[in-house]
């Protein structure tokens, strides 16, 4: 009745992942009880949970960005923690147990943080910045959120029903195979990144079709921001790579439930086709999460610098190179497999070519720095911190890309070193910038100051009490997923990169702690003008948190930075704007189709892991009821009637007016 599915698969004999979930459980538990006693969930549902409107969807993805870093962190923390002590003992995790820490934790952190943290801004800010109502598809964009959610959701069951994978964050063949990982952790693994992979493959096509055919008048390719460049570039690197993924694990499922030989050791099979193809993927794949994180970083630059972006066009032009070139080194992360001097040569250079786009960008922005008037206000120390920590770790990953040296140190500490470096130096640096960049625009107060730079200090300093060690232990020759060792000299190396992530983790507190201040002191951090940095594109034109339309008029675009300029000219030629005629505007109706759909797959998900049959049937059935209901709804809009536009706006300019006009002066 039930497959695989006993009382067995919970872990009663492990207390640390029981205790784990029971705290998330009963935590889960009580907001929804808070919830259901405060009479929320109508609202959660008409407003979240079925909404089409990207700007929510936006947030829904940042917000599971944020939880899922909670997740990831803890991880992070237990295995620091392990090394620091699993000197000549088995410290306190078992083997089996501390694989599946650090392969949960890679595909929390690449999946369900970095993924959904770019993604979110990336939905959130696009519209707006090309001056346009919402993205192309907003329903699909709903269900690429849930299907996104749908995979977290599959990760964390695995806590407390089975087990998760215990062979990385990317299963190499054959060791998950099932006669390696008879047990249902790879399962877990496969389809949860097949359901997430598929709403980011829908997420990627929807904003690449946004920025190819949704602009308002005016805003040509070459005067798009910067930010819209680097989405539009890595959403066609998720739509060239997202299906590779999809595919090659299709083959390790064939594998596993028919007994295919794609990448067995014998029959055939051959597993170095795994190695290709999954880095087929997995190497455009850094680059579709740092691609976005440069582009918030060029934001921030030039709007704390007061300054056009330097170099704009090379910026795109760098953009688009680094775009194709991703496609062509992923064999350096296999040099040892032993494809040969000549072939390991070609990727060699070609993963060197990458430095120079790069450096071409961190040049504009020290270009656009200077003789600017900069504010180091929080957004812009995450940028700052970014520019110093990511040429660090893309060094070390340019000396990773000599064949020579690779040989020494693939698999070391150092390579791991190298990853943290660049993807928290790059990745959740830009994140966190644009969060603190973009959140008064989308809630309508700021973050406190205060506590976001001491969190931004505590983060920087950790980070480097935790990475510089294992660059160091990686030098001494120690590799990456040791349960436990027994080389004396590494020791104090783990003991200093415990006590780093100590310090990562009080960053992390802080910010929490600053979201929680900023919310309860709203009135005071209140910013009424919309534009609180003294922005430059054009999502500071409307107010915050912007109207459900974005904008009443569709803007029009007369050059580069956009807002900045009719700024300018507004301040030239006086304040007074004309009178607008507004029209009746038609939005998309909310929709629970993606929920729901989503609600399926989980269940088939589920399903599969646990060879239940019938349920598989059932939940594919489901969804694909849900999308004929979809197709068969009689009204797709609903319309905000011109009255009530011109309601909305008379209050929003007279708020901005009110904020605008100096102290003291009379009504
Ligand atoms: C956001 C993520 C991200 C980014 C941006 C990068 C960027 C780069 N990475 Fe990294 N890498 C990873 C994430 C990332 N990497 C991950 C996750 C792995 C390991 C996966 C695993 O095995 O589990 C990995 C592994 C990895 C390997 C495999 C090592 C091994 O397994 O043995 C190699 C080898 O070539 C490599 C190289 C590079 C290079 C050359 C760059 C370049 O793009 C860097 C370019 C940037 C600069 C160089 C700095 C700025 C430039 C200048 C200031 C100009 C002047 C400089 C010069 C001219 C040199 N990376
Ligand atoms: C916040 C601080 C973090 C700490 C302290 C940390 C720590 C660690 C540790 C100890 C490992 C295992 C190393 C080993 O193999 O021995 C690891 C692996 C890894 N981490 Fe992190 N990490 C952090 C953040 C992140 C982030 C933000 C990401 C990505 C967005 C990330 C992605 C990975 C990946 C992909 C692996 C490889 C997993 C594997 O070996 O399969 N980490 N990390
Ligand atoms: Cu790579």
């Amino acid at each position: 009745m039930l497959g695989k599915l006993d009382w067995s698969a919970i872990p009663i004999d492990q207390p640390i992942p029981l205790i784990a979930a029971a705290i998330v459980l009963v935590l889960i538990l009580g907001v929804l009880a808070w919830a259901g006693i405060k009479g929320y969930f109508p609202y959660l549902w008409d407003e979240w949970i079925t909404s089409v409107d990207h700007k929510r969807i936006g947030v829904m993805y940042v917000l599971l960005a944020m939880v899922m870093l909670l997740r990831g962190g803890t991880d992070a923390i237990m295995m620091r923690t392990q090394q620091a002590v699993a000197f000549q003992s088995q410290g306190f995790l078992p083997p089996e147990h501390y694989n599946q820490i650090f392969s949960a934790h890679g595909t929390i952190m690449i999946f369900f943080v970095g993924m959904p943290f770019i993604i979110g801004l990336m939905n959130f800010v696009v519209p707006l910045q090309l001056g346009v109502r919402d993205v192309a598809f907003p329903t699909l964009n709903s269900v690429g959120f849930w299907l996104t959610a749908s995979g977290a959701l599959l990760v964390n069951v695995s806590l407390v029903i089975g087990e998760f994978a215990r062979t990385g964050w990317l299963p190499f063949p054959p060791l998950s195979e099932l006669s390696y990982s008879p047990g249902v952790g790879v399962d877990y693994y496969a389809w949860a990144i097949q359901i997430s992979g598929v709403g980011t493959l829908v997420a990627g096509i929807n904003l690449v079709t946004t920025v190819l055919k949704l602009r308002t008048k005016g805003m040509t390719y070459l005067r798009m921001p910067m930010f819209c460049w680097t989405t539009l570039a890595s959403c066609l690197l998720i739509v060239a790579a997202f299906p590779i993924l999809t595919a090659t694990l299709a083959m390790l499922l064939l594998d596993r439930y028919l007994g295919f030989h794609f990448f067995t050791n014998e029959a055939g099979g051959n597993m170095m086709m795994f190695m290709n193809l999954i880095w087929a993927w997995g190497h455009p794949e850094v680059y579709i999460l740092v691609l976005p994180a440069f582009g918030v970083f060029s934001e921030v630059v030039s709007t704390f610098s007061s300054k056009p972006l330097f170099g704009y066009r090379s910026m795109v032009l760098a953009t688009m190179a680094i775009c194709l070139i991703a496609f062509t080194v992923w064999l350096h992360h296999f040099f040892t497999m032993g494809a040969g001097a000549t072939v390991n040569a070609v990727f060699g250079i070609a993963s060197m070519i990458i430095a120079v786009p790069t450096g071409v960008k961190i040049y504009n922005w020290l270009f656009t720095m200077y003789g600017g008037r900069v504010r180091l206000e929080t957004p812009m120390l995450w940028a700052v911190g970014f520019m110093v920590t990511f040429i660090l770790g893309g060094l070390t990953g340019v000396l990773l890309a000599v064949p020579p040296a690779d040989f020494m140190l693939h698999n070391s500490l150092f390579l791991v070193a190298h990853f943290h470096n660049v993807i928290i130096g790059g990745v959740l640096f830009g994140a966190f910038a644009g969060y603190t960049y973009w959140f008064p625009k989308a809630f309508g107060f700021r973050l406190h100051e205060g506590l976001g730079k001491a969190a931004f200090w505590f983060t920087l300093f950790g980070f480097y009490v935790t990475f510089v060690p294992l660059y160091i232990a990686g030098l001494m020759g120690m590799t990456r997923r040791m349960q436990h060792y027994d080389v004396a000299e590494w020791r104090p190396w783990m003991i200093v990169a415990s006590l780093g992530t100590a310090i990562i983790a009080v960053g992390v507190v802080l910010q929490l702690v600053q979201f929680i201040v900023s919310i309860r002191r709203r009135e005071q951090l209140r910013d009424r003008t919309g534009d609180p940095w003294d922005g430059r594109s054009l999502e500071w034109a409307t107010a915050s948190p912007p109207p459900v339309y974005n904008f009443a008029v569709y803007p029009d675009v007369a050059g580069e930075d956009a807002y900045w300029t009719a700024k300018s000219t507004a301040r030239e030629h006086g304040e007074e704007q004309p009178k607008q005629n507004y029209r009746d505007i038609e939005l998309p109706r909310n929709s629970p189709t993606g929920f729901i759909c989503a609600f399926f797959a989980t269940v088939t998900g589920f399903a599969m892991i646990w060879h239940i049959w019938w349920m598989v049937c059932l939940g594919l059935l489901g969804a694909f009821a849900t999308f004929v209901v979809f197709a068969w709804r009689d009204r797709e809009d609903y319309v905000v009637p011109a009255e009530e536009v011109e309601r909305i706006e008379a209050a929003n300019i007279a708020e901005r007016r009110r904020a605008l006009r100096p102290a003291g002066s009379p009504a």
